[in-house]
């Protein structure tokens, strides 16, 4: 507080504040000039068409600026943060140039369930790299048969409960070199049933993403690749070109990833703020008492709540092994309080201890990535 300071010192801060505020401004015209260097980057690799996420230059530019850092008596972590934040910044003003078209000659884009979520996000990113897309959301079939027939590739992105019997009945007379690929969040099914709809080149995708990402700089994208890989081969590249990272993996192996990835993380995630609504949690009381780490994970929980609930029960229920996956967190759980109700402390220790050890260097590693983060959770605080 300032009040019961005296003239001085009050004169003294306001000086050293209007320094400050001096730095600072020069800081901005500073990130003007930045921003507008890596916009010149960015026309540069458009022409080009070079991905705009180069891990390698990325890598040796923080460590050379880290290293500079330490010589000025800069915490390199600060210079990292700041030039990271920097770059996200560059990825997301990079997408307004367009991307590079790696295939000239591929005929219309369809997007089937393109007025939605990821077909939104799917379309914006094919349109900026200059393809013809159109839409064929629920009430557009009348003109399907239009669409189709000059159609490079079709892309399904409809919820995944209708997926299956959609490309069955609705996608089996598409041209024959035309491209048939999806963005499910499962695979093996609906692999399958392209497959058996068209006799043309085939790939399903899974964006480990929502559609909120803002930029596609190092973000995952799985295929699984179904026919004719040649055929496609320029869109894994168009891909890269929008910044993600290409998995590879067959569809069962993906599939049964998911399993925990994203039934049984949901399904928990879900049961979590089941309990909070049933005990009727006070969510601003729990705030005022939260520690970072607790903020992140009410974050992170009520995330869920702000998406599609058909997006994940469709998830949840799309595979019936998950169930076994919930079902032996279920019993762990139920284990691990028959520990508690016994008072085997020496036991949950023991435990604790094998887990930490079967988590080996991730468990450290973890914790330095978390603990940047909750700095972050940290900064957002406004009171
Ligand atoms: N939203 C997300 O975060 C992600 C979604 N996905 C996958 O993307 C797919 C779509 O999900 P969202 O975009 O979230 O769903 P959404 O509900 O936002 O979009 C689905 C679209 O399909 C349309 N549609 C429904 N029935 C149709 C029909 N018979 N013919 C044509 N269009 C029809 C709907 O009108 C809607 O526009 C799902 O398979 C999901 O697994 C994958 C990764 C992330
Ligand atoms: O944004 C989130 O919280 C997500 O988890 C997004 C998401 C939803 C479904 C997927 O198959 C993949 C990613």
């Amino acid at each position: 507080m300032d009040s019961g300071m005296n003239e001085k010192t009050t004169a003294e801060l306001e000086h050293l504040r209007g320094l400050i505020d001096g730095v600072d401004q020069q800081l901005l015209h500073l990130l003007r000039k930045r921003l507008d260097l890596v916009a010149q980057v960015g026309t540069v690799k458009h022409g080009a068409g070079l991905p705009i996420y180069a891990p390698q230059r990325e890598a040796a530019m923080l460590a050379k600026r880290r290293e500079e850092a330490k010589n000025m008596g800069i915490a390199p972590q600060l210079i990292e943060d700041i030039l990271r934040r920097l770059m996200r910044e560059s990825y997301l003003n990079e997408k307004d140039v367009g991307f590079k078209q790696v295939k000239k000659d591929l005929g219309s884009v369809v997007i089937v369930g393109g007025k939605g979520q990821l077909g939104g996000l799917f379309s914006q990113m094919l349109t900026l790299s200059g393809y013809q897309v159109n839409l064929l959301d629920k009430d557009d079939w009348q003109q399907a048969d239009s669409l189709f027939a000059d159609a490079g590739m079709v892309l399904v992105t409809v919820p995944i409960a209708i997926t299956c019997e959609l490309i069955r009945e609705k996608l089996t007379q598409l041209p024959a070199d035309c491209i048939l690929a999806d963005l499910t969040s499962i695979k093996t099914e609906p692999v399958k049933a392209m497959l058996e709809a068209h006799s043309g080149p085939v790939v399903g995708f899974h964006p480990m993403f929502g559609p909120d990402v803002g930029s596609l700089a190092k973000q995952v994208v799985v295929v699984c690749h179904g026919r004719s890989p040649e055929k496609y081969q320029w869109l894994l590249e168009q891909i890269a070109i929008w910044g993600a990272r290409i998995v590879e993996a067959e569809p069962e192996r993906h599939d049964s990833a998911m399993q925990l990835v994203q039934a049984m993380r949901h399904f928990s995630t879900f049961v979590y703020g089941l309990n909070l609504c049933k005990e009727e949690a006070d969510i601003d009381t729990l705030l005022q008492f939260s520690s970072p780490i607790y903020r992140l994970e009410l974050a992170m929980v009520g995330r869920l709540f702000a998406q599609s609930p058909e997006l994940y029960a469709d998830i949840i229920f799309a595979q019936q092994d998950s169930q076994h996956a919930i079902g032996d967190y279920l019993d762990n759980y139920r284990e691990a309080l028959e520990l508690l109700k016994r008072g085997d402390r020496n036991e949950f220790i023991k435990q604790f201890q094998s887990v930490a050890k079967w988590f080996g260097d991730f468990a450290p590693q973890f914790q330095r990535e978390s603990r940047i983060m909750l700095q972050s959770v940290n900064d957002m605080k406004t009171n």
